[in-house]
C-alpha cells in the first residue's frame, strides 16, 4: 500500500476587488469577490516541499487587483476570463485556472422630488441592493490556440414570492404523511442559478454579459410571475424552459432552490379565522429543489461545473 497525493487545488479566495469608474463625475462601481484556483501538477509543493512550480496565491491577489485597472471590469465575466488565462500563463505547470465572482450591486441613491430611482440618482453615491448576488464561474484550460473557456453566470438568493397562485396536492402518501394537500398556498424561495453560455465566443462575440443578466433575471422572474405552479419543481421547470427559448447562446442552466414554507398560523385558538392571511415564515427544515434543464444538444461541459458548490 502506498499512500499518494490526491486531486488539489490553490488560489486566493475572497479578494474583495472594488472598481470605481469616475472618469465623469458620474462614477460607476464594480463590487467583486475573487476567488482563484490553480489546477494541475502541484505535486512537488506537498510532497517536497519545493515552490519552484507555485505562482504564489499572493501573486494570484495582485493581479485580480492590477487587472481591475489594466483590463478594467466591463463585465465580471470578461474580467473572469482575462484574469484566468493569465493566471494560466504565468503558472506552467498549471493545467486549469478557475476564477470565481461574486458581484454585490449598487443602486445609485435616488434624490429630489423628481427621483423615483428609476436610473436617475445621485452621481456617486449608491445604496446596496438586497440580497441578490449576481456570479460567475470561468475556467480556463490550455493557452493561445488551444485555450477553451467555460463560462457560468449566475446569481445567488435572488429571493422571490408568490402570495397566491401555488398549490401542491396529489402527492404519495403513508403512514408518516401530516402534510394536508393545498390548492392556495405561499411559494417562496431564495433562488440559486447558474448558466452556461453555449461557447466563451459569446464573449468574443460581444455578446453585453451585462445586458444578458439583466436579461435572463427579468425572464426568470416573471416566469415566476406569471406560471401558476403545482409545485417548485414545475415552476424551475418552467423557469429554465424560459431561459433556454428566449437565449440561444445559453446551453443549460442548473438551480439550487430552498422552498421556504410558509405554513398558515393556527389562529382558531383566539376564536380569528386565518383565510390565507397570517403565515410563520419557517426557515428550517426546508425542501431544497434543485433541477438542470438543458439543450439535448449542449455542447460538452468540459470542466464547467468541476468544484461549482451546491450544484448537482
Ligand atoms: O413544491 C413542493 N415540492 C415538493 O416536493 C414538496 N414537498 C413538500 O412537503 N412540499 C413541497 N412543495
Amino acid at each position: 500500500m502506498a499512500i499518494v497525493l490526491g486531486s488539489n487545488r490553490y488560489g486566493k479566495a475572497e479578494n474583495r476587488v472594488v472598481r470605481i469608474y469616475r472618469d465623469t463625475g458620474r462614477h460607476t462601481i464594480r463590487d467583486l469577490n475573487v476567488s482563484t484556483a490553480l489546477r494541475g501538477d502541484f505535486a512537488r509543493a506537498h510532497t517536497d516541499g519545493d515552490q519552484a512550480d507555485v505562482l504564489p496565491t499572493d501573486t494570484q491577489k495582485n493581479t485580480a487587483f492590477a487587472y481591475a485597472k489594466e483590463v478594467g471590469i466591463a463585465s465580471p465575466e470578461e474580467y473572469a476570463v482575462a484574469l484566468g488565462t493569465r493566471l494560466l500563463e504565468a503558472a506552467p505547470r498549471a493545467t486549469g485556472a478557475q476564477v470565481r465572482v461574486e458581484e454585490y450591486a449598487w443602486d445609485r441613491i435616488p434624490v429630489g422630488e423628481d427621483d423615483q430611482g428609476d436610473g436617475g440618482g445621485h452621481d456617486h453615491s449608491f445604496v446596496r441592493r438586497g440580497t441578490e448576488v449576481r456570479t460567475c464561474v470561468v475556467t480556463v484550460e490550455g493557452r493561445g490556440d488551444g485555450r477553451e473557456v467555460q463560462v457560468l453566470s449566475g446569481m445567488e438568493d435572488l429571493v422571490v414570492l408568490k402570495s397566491t397562485g401555488s398549490e401542491f396536492r396529489g402527492f404519495l402518501k403513508d403512514r408518516y404523511t401530516t402534510l394536508e394537500e393545498t390548492t392556495d398556498r405561499v411559494l417562496a424561495t431564495s433562488l440559486t442559478a447558474r448558466w452556461r453560455w453555449a461557447g466563451a465566443h459569446v464573449l468574443d462575440g460581444g455578446t453585453d454579459m451585462d445586458a444578458g443578466y439583466a436579461s435572463v433575471r427579468q425572464t426568470l422572474l416573471s416566469t415566476f410571475a406569471t406560471t401558476y405552479s403545482r409545485a417548485l419543481q414545475e415552476t424551475l421547470y418552467a423557469m429554465g424552459r424560459a431561459v433556454l427559448e428566449t437565449h440561444q447562446q445559453i446551453a443549460e442552466i442548473r438551480f439550487s432552490a430552498p422552498n421556504k414554507h410558509h405554513v398558515l398560523y393556527d389562529l382558531e385558538r383566539f376564536g380569528l379565522d386565518n383565510d390565507g392571511e397570517v403565515f410563520l415564515a419557517d426557515d428550517r427544515p426546508y425542501g431544497l429543489i434543485e433541477a438542470s434543464v438543458l439543450r439535448d444538444d449542449a455542447p460538452d461541459a468540459g470542466s464547467a461545473w468541476t468544484d461549482v458548490r451546491a450544484f448537482l
